[in-house]
């Protein structure tokens, strides 16, 4: 793994050589992220994604971290999820259970999914309510600086397209300023209907990673990250700034390979 230098206003890049480094990379640094934070505060609650990113998370199921992850602290969440039932291929629980939670002593309590019985606005509201008793109890932690959540870590994906969690380009969702979770009913990726953390919430989270490997990605990846001036696209990637959290990137060599300066970097 190298940390490449760009951008500074937009987080840390950690660029890996294939998807093997990533995978042990991202495992050490969720590891480490969850040992300080059930130090600090007692719980690491963790909002996952949909896509590759449950997969890349693999090594987290091997031997080293049983005895530096405390798993009995840990409490999930999903930043999105399609309005389908929970045993739909298409559904970000059923990725996460059969890749990634099987193989994890969690508490069966802590694995908070969004109810896949609701219409996406129903299944909005009634996440939102639930994350909000945890706030109460503290398991979700509360931000300083903003009216929302202040999640451990939240794990994005970035797709082709420059979309995170189910904040679509150049969508309404992106303006919602009041809601922690919210819905939409026009993804251009199918299903269509979704519901999404906010970027105010994604944006009071302590940590985010956003993930994108492969090459149909670079592109995103650059307008994501370098400087693109006034008139450049605003990709929906590009909004995730933490407030005061701290944004970490991890790529592979081909989906940094248009980022400024990287043919020299990677030389
Ligand atoms: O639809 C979604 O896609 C992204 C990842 O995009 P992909 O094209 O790389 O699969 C994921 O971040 C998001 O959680 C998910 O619902």
């Amino acid at each position: 793994m190298a940390l490449f230098e760009s951008n500074k206003n937009r987080g840390e890049v950690r660029v890996h050589e294939n998807l093997d480094e990533l995978s042990t990379d991202l495992a050490d640094y969720i590891a480490e992220l969850s040992e300080a934070s059930v130090k600090e505060r007692g719980f690491f609650a963790i909002a996952l994604s949909g896509g590759s990113v449950i997969t890349l998370m693999r090594n987290l199921c091997g031997a080293p971290y049983s005895k530096t992850v405390d798993w009995s602290k840990w409490y999930i969440f999903w930043v999105d999820e399609r309005v389908v039932s929970k045993s739909h291929v298409d559904s970000n629980y059923k990725l996460a259970k059969d890749h990634l939670l099987c193989k994890l002593p969690i508490v069966p309590s802590h694995v908070h999914s969004i109810n896949d019985s609701l219409t996406a606005e129903e299944a909005a509201n009634e996440y939102e309510f639930v994350i909000r008793q945890l706030v109460r109890t503290r398991v979700v932690n509360v931000s300083d600086v903003s009216d929302c959540p202040k999640f451990d870590l939240i794990l994005l994906e970035m797709g082709p397209d420059g979309h995170v969690a189910s904040l679509i380009p150049d969508h309404p969702v992106l303006e919602e300023k009041n809601e922690w979770v919210t819905f939409i009913t026009t993804s251009p990726n199918p299903p269509p209907e979704r519901i999404t953390f906010t970027l105010p919430v994604i944006n009071s989270a302590a940590n985010v990673v956003v993930v994108a490997t492969g090459g149909r990605k670079a592109e995103a990846v650059q307008l994501a990250i370098d400087d693109v001036g006034p008139d450049g696209p605003v990709l929906p990637a590009r909004m995730v700034e933490p407030i005061v959290g701290k944004l970490v990137w991890f790529f592979d060599n081909q989906a940094a390979s248009k980022l400024k300066g990287f043919s020299q970097f990677s030389k």
